[in-house]
């Protein structure tokens, strides 16, 4: 039996992964993905054409890179609904709005004229009774120190020159935006609890929580 059947996890579930930049999001997409045999759906950074330029001149590009992520995003969204669920998706929509364009905007690095074109397009898009929320989320959450080591770690040379206090105002803005999510289930995890890169085997441990967390919320996909 794999683990997906032995917690009980139904085949077309779609759970997706959140947490700030660098503290693992993409590693656990991964190991979970493997365990469950469910497809991923990755953040594409690499051919990302206006990132590098945003790290650059936040005040710029800020407008442009969140209408990009926007239109990524929902074109994965349209691909799991196609496939009918059974993915894991790397990070959620609801942090592009929730954390990056709000902290930029607040920040005076988005115009408030573009804040309310792209909120408006967010919500057209996404805030409709049409569109699937994840079967769970599961977050991801870790003390500052440790993720900016891990960003350091991780080695993308426009994100290791950015200021701590970058990482550090997102960080916060993370706790509060997910004390107050309620968009859908909500499973969270200590970084520190496991270390899938020493011990992959605890991915069971992450599994079984989801599994009796998809339990727990079954009433509400039904
Ligand atoms: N459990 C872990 N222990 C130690 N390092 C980790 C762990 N999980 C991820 N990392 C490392 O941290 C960095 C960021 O991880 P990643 O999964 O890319 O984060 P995210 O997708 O959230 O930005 C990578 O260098 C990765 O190898
Ligand atoms: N919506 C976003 N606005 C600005 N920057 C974003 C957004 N979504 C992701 N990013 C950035 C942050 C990181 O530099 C890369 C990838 O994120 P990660 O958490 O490492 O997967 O994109």
């Amino acid at each position: 039996m794999n683990l997906r059947e032995k917690y009980n996890i139904p085949a077309n579930a779609v759970i997706t992964i959140a947490g700030t930049v660098g503290v693992g999001k993409s590693t656990m997409t991964n190991a979970l993905s493997q365990s469950l045999n469910f497809r991923t759906s990755y953040e594409k950074v690499d051919t990302n054409p206006y990132l590098d330029k945003f790290y650059d001149d936040f005040e710029k590009w800020s407008f442009h890179l969140q209408i990009y992520f926007l239109a990524e995003r929902f074109k994965e969204q349209k691909r799991i609904f196609e496939y009918g669920g059974g993915f894991i998706q790397d990070r959620s929509i609801y942090e592009d709005t929730g954390i990056f364009a709000k902290m930029h905007y607040d920040k005076g690095t988005m115009s408030p004229t573009d804040y309310e074109t792209y909120t408006n397009l967010f919500d057209a898009m996404v805030m409709t009774p049409y569109f699937p929320h994840p079967d769970l989320l599961v977050y991801l959450e870790g003390p500052i120190d440790d993720v900016i080591g891990r960003i350091q770690e991780r080695g993308r040379e426009m994100e290791q020159q950015t200021p701590h206090t970058y990482w550090q105002e997102m960080h916060g803005r993370y706790e509060d935006w997910i004390n107050n999510f309620n968009a859908c289930p909500v499973l969270r995890i200590d970084i520190n609890d496991y270390d899938l890169m020493k011990n992959p085997d605890q991915v069971e441990d992450v599994v079984a929580r989801i599994g009796y967390m998809l339990e727990q919320t079954s009433h509400l996909r039904k």
